[in-house]
């Protein structure tokens, strides 16, 4: 694998602090124009020295697609946007951005497309499907996929992406809904070089540091560690509060004390108080955490690297969905430790 390149000369870039300053400075920034596409801009004539903003598009528009779109919109990016269930782009065409009925078209519209998928089939449907983004790629444009997905998906994608003359760059996401809210998301990208370049001023609208880590492949591989990390993380704390409880202590007690030592983890204090109340509100839904340690264990495969934890907290993940809870937060993995479906897996 080729060696990751975390150098702090690209590392953290922070967001300036309003949106409009933020979109002023970009638009002025001569690397973000349509001219570095080298797209015909318009049959109008242009006014010497005055750059067009790119068209950008994005496709998916989920938990996390939505805010991300909503903050480019916000910051003044020309948007165009499409998802497989239309009804989710209303509050967006209502907030400015077009609207075009297939990823094709966004594509075939659009300088630089995003796309924040939900796995690596849909990821690959729409890239490369049937009206997918590939069909209206060409030289001069731009493809970002921000879905997590595997690293043969995302080398895949490439392929077809770069067949057409456009360039690419997966750059999935660490953050969950709050952060895709606030435009302080963390881009683990790789892919060109360019492309990560250009995309830059949008990244740090939606997020406030990226990480560019060389060949394609490299950013999935980081976000499934992360996610592997995280889900065995949130599986110890689910075995944890339900300990503390048997033994007669109080779980709120057992968040507080971990928030004070070592082990403080935001992912303890912010999640851990609705839990103990049996309450799971949606920001990281477990379906998709339980994709990523399915994932993680196909990486970890693929290298021969042994990974029992995850592997453990994956199957408490799948129990948690046989029991209905796929769309909840990934935090009700807790519930799959409950008596109830304990009994219910040993009989
Ligand atoms: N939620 C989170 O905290 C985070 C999620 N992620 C990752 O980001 C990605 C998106 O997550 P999130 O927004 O939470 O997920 P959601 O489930 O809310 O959204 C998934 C999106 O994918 C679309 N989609 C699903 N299947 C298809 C398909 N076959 N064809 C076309 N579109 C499809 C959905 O469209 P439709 O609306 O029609 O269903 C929707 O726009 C996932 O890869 C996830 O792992 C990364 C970081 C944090
Ligand atoms: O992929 C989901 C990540 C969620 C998070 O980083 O909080």
């Amino acid at each position: 694998m080729t060696s990751l390149v975390n150098s702090s000369h690209f590392a953290i870039h922070r967001l300036p602090s309003s949106f409009s300053t933020a979109i002023a400075t970009h638009f002025n920034s001569p690397r973000f124009s349509r001219h570095i596409f080298n797209v015909s801009v318009s049959s109008q004539p242009q006014q010497q020295g005055i750059e067009t903003p790119p068209r950008v598009g994005f496709l998916g528009l989920g938990i996390m697609g939505s805010p991300m779109a909503q903050n480019l919109i916000k910051a003044g990016v020309d948007l165009t946007v499409w998802n497989r269930t239309k009804s989710k782009c209303d509050a967006l065409i209502t907030l400015g951005a077009k609207y075009k009925s297939s990823p094709e078209e966004v594509a075939a519209s659009c300088d630089l497309t995003f796309a924040m998928l939900a796995d690596p089939q849909s990821a690959m449907d729409v890239a490369c499907g049937k009206y997918g983004v590939a069909n209206g790629m060409g030289p001069g444009k731009g493809y970002v996929d921000v879905s997590t997905v595997d690293v043969d998906t995302s080398k895949l994608i490439n392929g077809h992406i770069k067949s057409t003359g456009a360039l690419f760059l997966e750059a999935p996401v660490s953050g969950s809904k709050k952060p895709a809210e606030d435009g302080q998301l963390i881009f683990l990208t790789a892919g060109d070089r360019n492309l990560y370049e250009t995309a830059a001023p949008l990244l740090d609208i939606m997020g406030k540091s990226k990480f560019y880590l060389g060949d394609v492949g490299n950013g999935a591989a980081m976000k499934l560690v992360v996610n592997m990390i995280m889900g065995s993380m949130m599986a110890s704390f689910s075995e944890g509060l339900l300990l503390s409880e048997k033994v007669g202590l109080d779980p709120k007690v057992l968040v507080e004390v971990i928030s004070q030592g070592a082990i403080n983890a935001p992912m303890y204090t912010t999640k851990g108080p609705s839990m103990i109340k049996s309450h799971y509100p949606t920001a990281f839904p477990l379906k998709h955490q339980q994709k990523d340690l399915r994932l993680a264990l196909g990486l970890a495969e693929s290298v021969s690297q042994s990974i029992p934890i995850a592997a453990a907290a994956n199957e408490l993940y799948k129990v948690a969905k046989s029991h209905g809870y796929s769309d909840e937060d990934f935090s009700a993995v807790i519930e799959a430790l409950k008596t109830k479906f304990q009994n219910t897996e040993n009989q």
